[in-house]
């Protein structure tokens, strides 16, 4: 059994169920996200693991524990949600030393602990100010402070970037996966942001309607996404309807081009889908017309078209060298690895 355990976790409200038998194991010190759309179920799942909603079935356990049952200050969980949720009326040190107090460990040891989790978020000199007196991103890092300082065995953040502009967010990302690395506290993240859960997680849950659709390493989400929703949801991909010629042999027919793949196929028809990054401009290929081409720096992203649909290439700018012209007829491939097979 994992360190945090959701064993078949369900969830309904009312007639509507919004959960649907949730497994999950969480080893200790991993830091697992939660992706996906708005509505999704994350939020709920995660307030089940923190005792503020009742799973209709299943169970949450923590360390061999079963906590399912338990209220939220019995469980030794922390949590930091969007909005920053400080007490405005209590000090950047009476705000992370509350949890203790409230714990009753005494003065003394509390002023060790405040000083220990201020020095942790980086804001050392700052335990006197009130929240007001500082910036989102620093608020944030406090409340992350006051949730850590207790030592709880497990830390749920609940999309506590989504209200800070976006060179904070990164930043802020940064450093609370720095600190979870640190203290190796067993973390889930809630957030709807691909590319935050791709560059911070151990592993992330894609979750859809109310299911865990995927789970795995960023890369394998990326890379390997196991359902049509997973391959669309993150990052972008480029879809191309194919007729399979020989199922065996991997081979299929896309507007006219023939390609060979290096497996096996179903016999009905299937997507062939490739990432941004993965298609090139080839000399044999799916026909494409060139529609539109963005200068992004360090990366150029060609827009083409396939019949009627729009494709986006990605490659990196390497200065010197020259851009398609709208326009221009060019065929496109990928490698083996970076053709995807989706099924219909
Ligand atoms: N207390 C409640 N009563 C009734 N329905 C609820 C309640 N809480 C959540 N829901 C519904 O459950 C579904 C899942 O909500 P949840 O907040 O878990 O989604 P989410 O993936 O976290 O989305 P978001 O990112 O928008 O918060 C939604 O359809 C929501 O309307």
């Amino acid at each position: 059994m994992s360190f945090l355990t959701l064993d078949h976790l369900q969830k309904s409200f009312g007639p509507t169920r919004v959960v649907h038998d949730f497994d999950l194991g969480v080893e200790k010190g991993e830091f697992v996200s939660f992706l996906g759309p708005s509505g999704c179920g994350k939020t709920t799942v995660l307030r089940m693991v923190a005792g503020f909603e009742t799973p209709t079935a299943g169970r949450v356990v923590i360390d061999g524990r079963d906590v399912t049952r338990l209220r939220p200050n019995q469980r030794q969980i922390g949590m930091v949600f969007q909005s920053y949720a400080l007490f405005p009326n209590l000090t950047v040190a009476e705000n992370v030393g509350f949890g203790l107090r409230t714990a009753g460990v005494a003065r003394a040891e509390r002023a060790g602990r405040v000083a220990e989790m201020l020095a942790l978020i980086g804001l050392p000199d700052l335990g006197g100010r009130y929240p007001w007196q500082l910036s989102g991103g620093q608020q944030q890092r406090v409340a992350l402070a006051r949730a850590l300082a207790p030592r709880p065995r497990v830390l749920l953040l609940d999309e506590p970037l989504s209200a800070l502009d976006a060179k904070i967010r990164v930043s802020l990302r940064n450093q609370i996966r720095e600190i979870q690395q640190q203290l190796a506290i067993t973390t889930i993240f809630v957030t709807h942001d691909q590319e935050e859960a791709l560059s911070i997680s151990d592993r992330i849950v894609v979750m859809h309607k109310g299911v865990a659709d995927q789970t795995g390493t960023p890369a394998q989400i990326y890379n390997q996404p196991a359902t049509d929703f997973v391959a669309g949801f993150v990052g972008t991909l480029n879809r191309f309807p194919a007729e399979v010629l020989d199922p065996a042999r991997g081979l299929v027919r896309v507007e006219g081009a023939e390609i060979a793949l290096d497996r096996s196929l179903p016999a009905g028809p299937i997507t062939l889908a490739a990432r941004p990054e993965s298609l090139r401009i080839a000399p044999e290929g799916i026909p494409a017309e060139i529609a539109g081409v963005e200068f992004l720096g360090s990366v150029q992203r060609l827009r083409a078209r396939v019949a009627g649909r729009e494709v986006v290439l990605d490659r990196f700018n390497e200065p010197g060298s020259e851009l398609p012209r709208p326009g221009a007829r060019v065929c496109l491939a990928a490698s083996q690895a970076g053709w995807l097979v989706l099924p219909g």
